[in-house]
């Protein structure tokens, strides 16, 4: 087997261990329930694809869409966002530890994690059972783990150096290999986990079914490292893929596959600033396109969930 090898302890830095279909999206269906609770409520209108949204006094709206676009939360600040997204984790954590001997969770970039940051506090610092975290990431850029563009190192300075997680729980790229040698290992890497029932299968799909993906959006409505318009949007065989012409700096870096993607239980996508505004309300409303976003592409078996702040959902 490739090498899955895993951290050790302080240099969780350098260390590491090594590391698909298109789903149809679900037609726009009248099956909708608006929560107002809000900051706005919104409503999704399912013939015309609009939202419509009241004010409120209190500081988040959340929404219900048709299930295929998931739950919407859109808060007045990012703070608020960050506090909303830790409890989120940690109540999903506090439940599926208590049901499973791991608890599966799956990292994007970017800016995704510095709304993490809430969850390295009180009261969740103490109450979450890190130990059965296992950490993996959707897709990596090709470069050293200590380099500035690696989401690891990212991961690790803001997240992952503030928990007390077993360093053998947290699954990197082997960066001494090529993107598309990195890519093959982390998914040899994934299928050993999922046979010693680490990771979920889907029984549906046949793929990887991880408890949890949190997961940003970038404002051309990429998600992962899974670009508009790019051929890897097609690859419906291999759990983990790459690229080596990406649009976004770095050009080398690997992915999971669409299909491994919407194989989870949960995603959660967190997305801030109004410049992704346009591609937030191409996901979350319906579209004759038939050039669909990458992000429009995530339907997932289980639950997805929005956490947006107003300049996100502005044009909603
Ligand atoms: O390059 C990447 O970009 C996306 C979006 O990043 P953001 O900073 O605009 O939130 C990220 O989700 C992905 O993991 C990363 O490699």
């Amino acid at each position: 087997m490739a090498s899955c090898r895993a951290l050790s302890a302080n240099v969780r830095l350098l260390a590491i261990s090594s590391f698909t279909r298109l789903l149809p999206r679900v037609p726009l269906n009248s099956r909708f329930v608006a929560v107002e609770n809000a900051f706005n409520s919104l409503r999704l209108n399912p013939n015309s694809g609009e939202f419509r949204g009241t004010r409120t006094k209190s500081s988040m709206a959340e929404t219900m869409t048709p299930k295929s676009r998931g739950k919407v939360n859109v808060f007045d600040s990012e703070d608020d966002l960050s506090a909303s997204l830790a409890k989120y984790t940690a109540d999903l954590s506090n439940r599926i530890s208590q049901e499973r001997d791991s608890f599966t969770v799956v990292l994007s970039g970017g800016s995704l994690v510095k709304s993490l940051r809430k969850i390295v506090e009180q009261p969740y610092i103490d109450s979450v059972d890190w130990s059965k975290w296992r950490v993996f990431w959707v897709d990596e850029r090709v470069v050293p783990k200590d380099h500035p563009e690696s989401n690891y190192l990212l991961a690790f300075t803001e997240f992952l150096s503030k928990i007390p997680i077993p360093a053998g729980n947290v699954y990197t790229i082997n960066d001494a290999l090529s993107a598309e040698g990195a890519a093959d290992d982390y998914e040899t890497c994934l299928k050993h986990l999922v046979k010693s029932k680490v990771i979920d299968r889907s029984e549906s799909s046949g793929f990887p079914k991880f408890d949890l993906m949190l997961m940003g959006m970038g404002p051309d409505g990429h998600i992962a490292s899974l670009f508009p318009g790019h051929p890897l949007l097609q690859e419906d065989e291999t759990w983990v893929s790459f690229i080596k012409d990406s649009p976004k700096p770095p050009p080398e870096r690997i992915s999971f596959t669409l299909p491994v993607i919407n194989s989870s239980a949960n995603i959660a996508f967190v997305v801030t600033g109004a410049g992704k505004a346009t591609a937030v309300r191409r996901a979350l409303t319906d579209s004759a396109d038939s050039d669909l976003l990458p992000v429009q592409l995530v339907a997932p078996e289980g639950e997805l969930v929005w956490f947006l702040d107003k300049g996100a959902a502005s044009k909603l």
